[in-house]
């Protein structure tokens, strides 16, 4: 299973989130967020990593020119669009980077977001990063669609196993994995790697 870690701040939990088996690393570059980081020291952490693990920067209703700029500025290579953006912004940011659109659900996820230019769409909670969920059976008609579905919004490593068993294309935790906002849990981290590593797909 593909996980990404978010909202990271610090070098040595990116580091960690790395060597346990982390797929993607994303980076809050979205203004009025706890876990926002500057360009620069995503950019600095982003250096420090292996050549193999994909940075992510994390966006809210920023205009294209803006998240060109970070993204080019951070040295990241997935845009996530958290906000209200209009699919001709996605479609703009789309010519330099693979987009992966986020939606915040309030009820079951509809179909026709299949059709968002997105290369993956994600479902979160109702105010990203929160750490609350939904009722997972929310995700199902943008699933039975066919389009790459990330889920994230108060996943755990303690309720894992109920995300993973309707098969996403990955899976995304912040607070999950946290302490406090921006800084992440060493034991939390490693629990999460181990729920991942003892989980057995149902046939
Ligand atoms: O994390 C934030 O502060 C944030 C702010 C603005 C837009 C997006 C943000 N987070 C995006 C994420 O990808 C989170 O990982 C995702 O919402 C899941 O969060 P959580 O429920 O805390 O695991």
């Amino acid at each position: 299973m593909r996980v990404k870690i978010c909202g990271l701040t610090r070098l040595e939990d990116a580091l960690l989130a790395e060597a346990l088996g982390a797929y993607a690393l994303g980076f809050v570059l979205a203004p009025g967020s706890k876990r926002r980081i500057s360009p620069e020291a995503a950019r600095s952490i982003s250096a420090a990593l292996g050549p193999l693990v994909v940075r992510v920067g994390v966006f809210r209703d920023q205009e294209p020119e803006e998240v060109l700029a970070l993204m080019e500025k951070a040295r990241l290579q997935v845009a996530q669009l958290h906000g209200q953006e209009p699919p001709e912004w996605a479609e703009r940011v789309g010519r330099f980077y693979p987009v992966v659109k986020a939606f915040s659900l309030e009820g079951p996820a509809r179909p026709e977001w299949a059709d968002y230019p997105a290369s993956a769409l994600l479902l979160d909670g109702k105010a990203p990063g929160s750490g609350e969920g939904y009722p997972r059976a929310w995700a199902l008609p943008l699933l039975q669609t066919g389009k790459r579905v990330i889920l994230a919004g108060g996943i755990t490593p303690e309720n894992l196993e109920e995300v993973l068993s309707l098969r996403p294309y990955a899976i995304d935790l912040a607070s999950g994995v946290e302490e406090a906002p921006g800084v992440k849990s060493q034991a939390k981290l490693k629990a999460l790697f181990a729920r991942l590593e003892a989980w057995k797909p149902g046939v």
